[in-house]
């Protein structure tokens, strides 16, 4: 899928503006981005569900402009495009191949594997209502990828579902992609999902892309403030960046090698914040609060001047509240940004 220039208006406001992006043959690609950042409008544009003002959207190289949804070869999966209540498990998966005017036994194989693949093997004949909300995802998704699409379109895939059921789906998500060579294209607003999922992230602010890149190339880089505050990184500083220090209202930080020069925002990733005793470290802080996240604790330091500063340390080694450290810095979770 290759989307060139698309843009999208509604009044005065772009929801998608100058868009250029291109998802390959059997990638997954996740679109993150905060609400109204234009995620689902860009999924509408594939689909064919939205018209645009300027731009096209090719498919295995052919423009669609003009080409209706039902057309397109695009499975989805939406928020909004629950299950039909009053058909069967089975029914709703068959619902695509129907339409296609597959033959009875072909459709009720096609049923039978795809209900397998999703882990409800044999479950043709219960009715929706008497699923759980995460084997409900399974069927829209059995129904999704029923008619073999080219391209998988989700949205907010998991986006219902409690915590560990997503952890969980996620990886099977991904393995059944893998299994089947599905090529995908997710929005979601969860960095934690994007990032189990996809081969690639595009993050998005609005209407626009604010960087693209591999799970890992973007959490370790992200590009601006913007798209590390979205990470949810607060640790963000004005600094004066000089070979490799960089001095901000936190003392001198060191950064890495060929960092870009002069008044850069930095970022300092929690895990680079190490505790040090009361009057070791380059600023003296007090420990505001403390929070349990389950690997790791994360506390809030506050230094006498400029703001607090969030670090992240082992249960055993967390200090209480109201305790005085110091911090030193280390270099490779420091980020200058642009
Ligand atoms: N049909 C519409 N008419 C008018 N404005 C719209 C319409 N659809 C979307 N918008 C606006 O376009 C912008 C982008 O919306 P969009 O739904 O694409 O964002 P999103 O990133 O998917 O948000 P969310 O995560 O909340 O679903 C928003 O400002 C929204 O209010």
């Amino acid at each position: 899928m290759r989307l060139e220039d698309a843009t999208v208006s509604f009044g005065t406001r772009a929801a998608l503006n100058s868009v250029d992006m291109a998802v390959a043959e059997h990638e997954i690609v996740c679109v993150l981005g905060p609400s109204g950042s234009g995620k689902s409008t860009l999924l509408r544009v594939v689909a064919g569900l939205q018209p645009l003002d300027t731009g096209r959207v090719l498919l295995a190289g052919h423009d669609q402009g003009g080409v209706p949804a039902h057309k397109r070869g695009i499975g989805l999966m939406f928020q909004d495009h629950q299950l039909f209540p009053q058909r069967d498990v089975g029914g709703n998966v068959a619902f695509g191949l129907r339409m296609h005017g597959m033959r009875r036994a072909e459709r009720e194989a096609r049923v039978r594997e795809l209900l397998r693949l999703v882990g409800l093997p044999g479950a043709e004949r219960r009715a929706v209502a008497t699923l759980s909300g995460g084997e409900q995802q399974r069927v829209a998704l059995a129904r999704a990828l029923a008619p073999r699409p080219r391209l998988l379109m989700l949205d907010e895939p998991l986006g219902q579902l409690d915590r560990s059921l997503r952890d969980r789906l996620v990886v099977e998500l991904r393995d059944l992609f893998e299994e089947l060579g599905t090529t995908v294209l997710a929005v979601t607003h969860d960095q934690g999902e994007a990032f189990a999922l996809a081969d690639r992230v595009v993050v998005m602010r609005e209407g626009h892309v604010a960087q693209s890149g591999t799970p890992l190339e973007v959490w370790r880089r992200p590009v601006d403030e913007f798209v590390a505050r979205f990470l949810g990184f607060d640790n963000v500083v004005e600094a004066e960046v000089s070979g490799e220090t960089a001095v901000t209202v936190w003392g001198k930080i060191p950064v890495p090698p060929n960092s870009a020069q002069g008044a850069r925002k930095l970022l300092v990733r929690p895990a680079g914040v190490r505790l040090v005793g009361a009057d070791e470290g380059v600023v003296a802080c007090t420990v505001a609060s403390r929070t349990f996240r389950g690997s790791h604790v994360a506390l809030r330091l506050q230094p006498a001047g400029g703001p607090s500063l969030e670090a992240a340390c082992a249960l055993k080694d967390a200090p209480e509240p109201g305790t005085g450290v110091g911090v030193l810095f280390s270099p490779d979770d420091v980020v200058v940004l642009d």
